[in-house]
């Protein structure tokens, strides 16, 4: 691959009086700065701009589009593409589309009025940076678009020059491409085809390697796009998705593994609406496409086990967040009281002094009947941490155990825990709960039935309450006993584990003190300052059950 150099593009729309690039400090030194007010005629529009070049804009994207109704791709994978990548995304929409994971069943093209109207209400109110296009059903709907950009310029143009679906289905016929060719293309910033759609732009010649990718790149860049990315992810019998970037110098080949999915659907919608949205936050273009090809790569990635529909090719998940919803189940169920029941807290200082890792330790935990843990590592390096907690999360996953770190809510989030346990003295836990959101465990220390019930105010699911009996684990902490175990039972309305100083020969003495809201033990030493933490757990699970 050629060494990354810096680019001089110009991202305006060709062709046209061009917009100044006041508000964009990046694209300043990229761009030729022109008077502001020859923006728009009307001078209510001027005003407009006036206010939009504050500081406080928003990079803006708008898509012109098709609806896609299983929302894998078109108007809806640009508008998940651009929140995911915290840029605003206005909508018109070009065809409504009936589709899902086996195909398209119908496509309903909006008039190009509407479109037209749709263009203008968007472009004459908002401060659009950047336009991206998809489905563009005819060739009118193209020459009203081009129309629309010449009235109301933008500071890109991406151009997905969508034709054909990923099912195969036929969502532009021959005449846009006379559209594409001739208007679009020349006014385009970028053009992204996909193996498919570069053969079909460049004569229906086929493209069967990496050499006739950089070729069609060339022919493409002839039509008028400053930049031209082809796709190689259909290439076939290639293990790694291989694009071919074309800036009309240099060629640039860009390389990420193929993920192995059925849930591609959307990538290339997705893309491209990447690529604009960093655009409009001020990216350089090579490096627009980068962080949009690592964003996909990423997201394949994370998705790749995800199951939306029954067809071939499924949607894949912008946020990053479904995969964790399936797994280990979320809102009502997410956590249980009777997870209390054997809690296993660990201590970094006593899995080294019997020569294991944090990792081992769990492990052990979980296969002698562990119901919950907590990785309570407080000498140890963030780093360090957050790996073993990476490790640890995987282990306690695969038994359905859920896995809280100990006071370290930025951990936590790092390594997508199931929750927090914090103290007195840690994170408040009102804040901790707007920190973590709704769907992740919080427990918190309680000495009091006011703490408990502060806890309970504050968003809590459960209290630790302790240290029952005396314990060299945690020093300077007050021992409350079985009586102050019974008060904060006896008030909070949370879910109680009770913690300090407890083993095998006095956490059946714990559990039967016969408050119904004691839902466990959990316990440091008498697990993991043993030698063997696998027998300590069966033994201690069989005294408590
Ligand atoms: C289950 C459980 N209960 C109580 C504690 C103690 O937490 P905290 O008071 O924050 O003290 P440290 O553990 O941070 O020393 C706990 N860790 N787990
Ligand atoms: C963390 C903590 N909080 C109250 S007591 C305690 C230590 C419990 O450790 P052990 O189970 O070894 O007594
Ligand atoms: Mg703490």
């Amino acid at each position: 691959m050629a060494s990354a150099q810096v680019l001089c593009c110009h991202f305006d729309c060709r062709g046209v009086q061009v917009a100044p690039i006041v508000s964009f400090p990046v694209w300043n030194s990229l761009t030729t700065p022109k008077n502001p007010t020859l923006r728009f005629v009307n001078s209510t529009l001027m005003q407009a701009d006036m206010i939009h070049t504050s500081q406080n804009k928003i990079p803006h994207v708008l898509t012109v589009a098709g609806s896609d109704s299983g929302a894998g791709a078109g108007i809806q994978a640009d508008l998940k593409a651009c929140a995911a990548r915290r840029v605003y995304c206005s909508t018109v929409i070009t065809a409504v589309t009936a589709q899902n994971t086996v195909g398209v069943q119908g496509v309903d093209i909006v008039p190009e009025d509407f479109v037209a109207e749709q263009l203008k209400s968007v472009l004459s109110d908002m401060h659009v940076d950047v336009v991206k296009t998809g489905m563009l059903p005819s060739l009118n709907i193209v020459k009203v678009l081009c129309g629309s950009l010449r009235k109301f310029p933008v500071k890109a143009l991406v151009v997905d020059p969508v034709m054909i679906s990923t099912s195969g289905d036929v969502l532009s016929g021959p005449s846009v491409l006379t559209g594409f060719r001739e208007e679009l293309l020349p006014m385009a910033d970028i053009v992204t085809p996909n193996i498919k759609e570069a053969s079909v732009l460049i004569g229906d010649v086929p493209l069967k390697s990496v050499s006739d990718m950089r070729t069609a790149a060339k022919l493409i860049h002839d039509l008028g796009p400053r930049n031209v990315l082809v796709k190689g992810g259909d290439l076939p019998n290639s293990s790694e998705a291989i694009d071919v970037f074309f800036d009309g110098e240099e060629f640039y080949e860009l390389c990420s593994s193929r993920v192995n999915t059925r849930n591609t659907h959307g990538t290339g919608c997705t893309l491209a609406s990447c690529i604009a949205a960093e655009l409009a936050k001020g990216s350089s273009m090579l490096s627009a496409v980068k962080i949009a090809k690592h964003f996909i790569e990423t997201a394949l990635d994370y998705s790749r086990d995800l199951i939306i529909g029954n067809g071939a090719q499924g949607p894949f998940d912008h946020f990053l967040a479904l995969k964790n919803i399936n797994q280990h189940s979320c809102g009502q169920n997410r956590f249980h009281p009777n997870n209390l029941l054997l809690y296993a807290v660990t201590d970094s200082a006593m899995n080294r002094r019997w020569g294991r890792s944090i990792a081992e330790a769990v492990k052990a935990a979980v296969e002698g009947g562990a119901t919950i843990v907590q990785l309570r590592e407080k000498d140890a390096e963030t780093r360090d941490f957050l790996d073993a907690a990476k490790v640890c999360l995987e282990i306690c996953r695969s038994h359905g155990v859920p896995l809280l770190i100990n006071d370290r809510i930025d951990v936590a989030l790092a390594c997508d825990a199931d929750g927090v346990h914090i103290g007195q003295s840690d994170m408040p836990t009102n804040l901790a709960r707007t920190l973590l959101g709704p769907e992740k465990i919080i427990g918190v220390s309680c000495k009091t039935p006011d703490q408990a019930q502060q806890a309970w105010i504050d968003g809590a699911d459960y209290i630790g309450c302790g240290g029952v009996y005396p314990t060299n684990t945690k020093s300077n902490n007050r021992t409350i006993g079985l009586e102050g175990l019974k008060e904060v039972c006896q008030t909070s309305k949370l879910p109680v584990v009770a913690i300090g100083g407890i083993g095998l020969s006095n956490a059946r003495t714990v559990m039967e003190i016969g408050e119904p809201n004691l839902k466990g033990v959990a316990v440091v030493s008498a697990l993991f300052d043993r030698e063997c933490v696998l027998t300590e757990t069966r033994n201690l699970h069989a005294v408590i059950s």
